[in-house]
């Protein structure tokens, strides 16, 4: 077990900057999930927390120690990559157990047997240990290749996309699985992935890296609910966050530049009259008014729907309110018969509106 700490670390590849400047720090124990969008740099900081990549500037410590130096074999980390180089002729069984006969981690064969039988039986993978790896498919690979990371004795995992052949369904009982080893082992695990749900899912904590810098650290909770910005809303949950421009409008009001929206700001921020703002509402905060008014405190919207599209038991429907657009998800059947140009009323509650400036990187503003 050990804490990580990266501090300043920069990585430049010719004219790319890869890494411009990570801070991130894992606590002793910790599911770490590190998101971001191709390119961030996601992979370029687990090479170098490995030390398969030597940063340009910065340090990296794990455990208390600063790693300048050491070698990629003596940072007591094991990584496993998205692509697997695995001994296509061997077993699966002798794939996993590799690591455990080399010098380095040797352990007594009984004592490899009941490790790799154990990460296997977690893995799901039990069945499959006789087998050629050759044999087997992307996704039974991706799995014994991730079991021979998890087999080693580590300070820490460092987790590249491990998931990312696996059909969805199996990647949901998978990322069951890796929690629990988690939770079991208690090993420090850095974990790189672009899709949120996986984040959300697994993560004790999520950092966001956008274009080599780390946007936001936190909680699911906090993530979701207080993004540091408008890149990170836009991050997490599908459909995306409505983001409807405007300006602060005299008492206390955010507005439309045709007037169309004009509703309270949230979290009674005060913001001088005339200043641009970003409005951000989830589209399943949002509701369809049919009778009477909004519930308390919520703010009415009049539109026209524009389009709407089904997403299996619910349906996201688009509506435009004067130049603007926003969608909301609601069960399928209350968008039965609903096509455009209908008149609809929408109803946008109090708390979930979350306000951004558009003047300085779109940084949350309120609440
Ligand atoms: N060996 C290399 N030589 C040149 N450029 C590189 C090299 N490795 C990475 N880069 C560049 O550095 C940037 C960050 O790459 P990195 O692989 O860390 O991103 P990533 O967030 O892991 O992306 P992905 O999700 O696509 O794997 C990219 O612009 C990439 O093209």
């Amino acid at each position: 077990m050990a804490e990580i700490v990266l501090t300043g670390l920069r990585k430049t590849y010719g004219k790319v900057t890869a890494l411009d400047g990570v801070d991130l720090e894992l606590r002793d124990g910790e599911f770490f999930c590190l998101l971001g969008p191709s390119g961030a740099g996601k992979t370029t900081t687990l090479k170098a927390v490995a030390g398969l990549e030597q940063p340009d500037a910065g340090r990296v410590e794990i455990g208390g120690v600063d790693m300048d130096g050491v070698e990629p074999y003596d940072r007591r980390v094991a990584m496993c990559f998205e692509s697997y180089a695995l001994y296509p002729h061997y077993s699966a069984y002798d794939n996993m157990a590799s690591p455990l006969r080399s010098p380095r981690y040797k352990v007594p064969a009984d004592e490899a047997a009941r490790r790799v039988g154990r990460i296997a039986e977690l893995l799901g993978i039990s069945h499959l240990l006789d087998r050629n790896v050759g044999e087997l498919s992307n996704g039974q690979r991706q799995r014994v290749a991730l079991g021979r990371v998890l087999v080693r004795p580590a300070d820490a995992f460092l987790l590249d996309e491990p998931l990312s052949h696996l059909d969805a369904k199996l990647r949901q009982s998978m990322r069951a699985e890796l929690k629990a080893i988690g939770a079991v082992e208690r090993t420090t695990t850095l974990y790189v992935t672009h899709d949120y749900v996986e984040a959300l899912g697994l993560g004790d904590r999520i950092g966001v890296l956008r274009e080599g810098r780390i946007v936001q650290v936190g909680t699911r909770e906090e993530i979701w609910e207080r993004p540091a910005d408008t890149f990170v809303a836009e991050s997490f949950g599908k459909p995306r966050v409505n983001l409807v421009a405007g300006a602060a409008a005299e008492g206390g009001r955010f507005r439309t530049p045709d007037g169309e929206i004009d509703i309270p700001l949230p979290g009674g921020a005060a913001v001088p009259p005339g200043r641009s703002l970003v409005l951000g509402v989830r589209p399943r905060d949002v509701a369809l008014v049919r009778d009477g008014r909004p519930a308390d405190g919520a703010a009415e919207l009049r539109g026209r729907v524009y389009v709407t599209e089904i997403l299996g038991r619910h349906s996201e429907v688009t509506v435009s309110v004067g130049e603007s657009r926003v969608s909301l998800v609601v069960p399928r059947e209350d968008a039965a018969g609903l096509g455009r140009p209908d008149p609809v009323r929408l109803a946008v509650p109090t708390v979930e509106r979350l306000l951004f400036d558009p003047a300085h990187g779109g940084r949350r503003i309120a609440p």
